[in-house]
């Protein structure tokens, strides 16, 4: 069997004085999110599908955030690494879908964006990658603004030998 899916799922907290970071884009808001790097929860989830499909661990695993070394780091990089590793493990990437669960800002118009830095970083073409936002109803931490999180899915296929 070829053909591998993998799920991932991240959350970051608002904070005062972060910018809010999101599959590679600045988006102007009051808050942004807190994290070691720069918090991008987006591309924290489809790092995660990515190596949850190739069965290599977790964004944790390769980048721990206790390594400052990863201080402020770019996710898009930390993606593109994630990305040649899972290739160097013999997989391509597919297709990668994600939701974005955020009650504010309103994301829809940064969506191409994110979805052209995601394709770019992951070495990959644009209809490859789906990136979708919805509020949660002002319900739960997305929904009273105490945090933002994503979930995406990943499906690779093994190169054969
Ligand atoms: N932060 C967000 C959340 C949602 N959207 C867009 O609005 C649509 C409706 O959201 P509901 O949560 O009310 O279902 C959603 O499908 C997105 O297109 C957004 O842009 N930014
Ligand atoms: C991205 C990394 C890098 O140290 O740190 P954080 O920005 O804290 O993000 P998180 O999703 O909590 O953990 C994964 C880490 O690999």
């Amino acid at each position: 069997m070829n053909m591998r899916v993998g799920l991932g799922f991240d959350v970051h907290a608002f904070a005062q004085g972060r910018k809010l970071i999101l599959g590679g884009v600045d988006i102007p808001h009051h808050q942004g999110l807190l994290g070691h790097s720069d918090a991008d929860v987006l591309a924290h989830a489809i790092s995660d599908a990515l190596l949850g499909a190739a069965r290599a661990g977790d964004i944790g695993k390769l980048f721990p955030d206790t390594d400052p070394a990863y201080a402020g780091a770019d996710s898009m990089v930390l993606l593109s690494c994630v990305a040649n590793h899972v290739r160097e493990l013999g997989f391509d990437i597919v297709d990668v879908d994600s939701v974005i669960s955020a009650q504010a800002p309103k994301l829809s118009p940064f969506r191409d964006q994110m979805r052209e830095n995601l394709a770019h970083a992951m070495g990959i073409d644009v209809d490859q990658v789906g990136v979708k936002a919805t509020t949660t109803e002002h319900l739960g931490f997305e929904g009273r603004e105490e945090g933002i999180s994503a979930q995406a899915v990943a499906l690779l296929l093994k190169r054969c030998c």
